[in-house]
């Protein structure tokens, strides 16, 4: 992990903001570097749509122009960060538990950016643990539901609730997550398919075909892949 390269996706990204877009603004320390940057342009007419509440303190403090998806439902280019960046610009997010708004506000923006650093580039996806936002109400119930498929994918070890300090992790809705082991994705068309159809799952952390481009950051740089 790498903060420079962050940074310096970061920072590329913000270069295809022009003035009076509507923004989506993603989540975590790589999109929070898009977001200074985004600040330091100073473009005229922008509103941002951030995708939690920690991404709005940030965007607020640096002087954005907030707005939501119910006042702008219509995003022209929303910028986030990864998890992991697979083949085919497959994705898996929800490290920083925003998975459910930043697929929301992914899918209603006409054009995504995803930056990442170096390491976050992978040749299959599934090494870094799967997020799952699940509803609270019976989640041990879901929660085996969840096991169930994750054997018909050949993954054997249960999904873990996410634990903070003081309890379960909250997400900005109020969901839980729990994190899928999967160490290999084979067939992340049919896991992502399967893991909606549970009651009780809100949403996946496997971001498909969502996309436009990638920005990776180098120590001395950045270089982009298309889907
Ligand atoms: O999906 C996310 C939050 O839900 C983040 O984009 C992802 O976890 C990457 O975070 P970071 O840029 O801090 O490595």
């Amino acid at each position: 992990m790498s903060d420079l390269q962050k940074k310096n996706a970061g920072e590329a990204a913000a270069q295809h903001v022009e003035p009076g877009m509507v923004v989506g603004l993603g989540t975590g320390s790589t999109a929070a570097w898009f977001v200074k940057a985004l600040a330091a342009r100073n473009l005229s007419g922008l509103r941002c749509v951030p995708t939690s509440e920690k991404t709005a303190d940030l965007a607020r403090d640096l002087g954005l122009t907030l707005s939501t998806l119910e006042d702008t439902p219509r995003i022209d280019l929303t910028v986030d960060g990864a998890d992991e960046v697979g083949p085919g610009l497959a994705l898996i997010k929800g490290g920083g538990a925003a998975l459910l708004r930043e697929k929301l506000v992914w899918e209603a923006s006409s054009r995504c950016i995803v930056i990442a650093d170096a390491a976050k580039v992978v040749p299959v996806l599934g090494a870094f643990p799967l997020p799952i936002e699940v509803v609270a109400f019976g989640h041990k119930t879901t929660a085996n539901r969840i096991a169930d498929v994750l054997v018909d994918h050949e993954i054997h070890a249960p999904a873990r609730v996410r634990q903070a300090d003081r309890g379960l992790v909250r997400t900005d809705g109020g969901n839980l997550i729990y994190d899928a082991a999967c160490k290999a994705i084979h067939d992340p068309v049919r896991l992502a398919d399967d893991l909606k159809l549970i009651t009780g799952v809100v949403e996946h952390g496997l971001f498909l075909d969502l996309a436009d481009l990638a920005i990776i950051g180098m120590d001395d740089g950045v270089y982009t892949i298309q889907p």
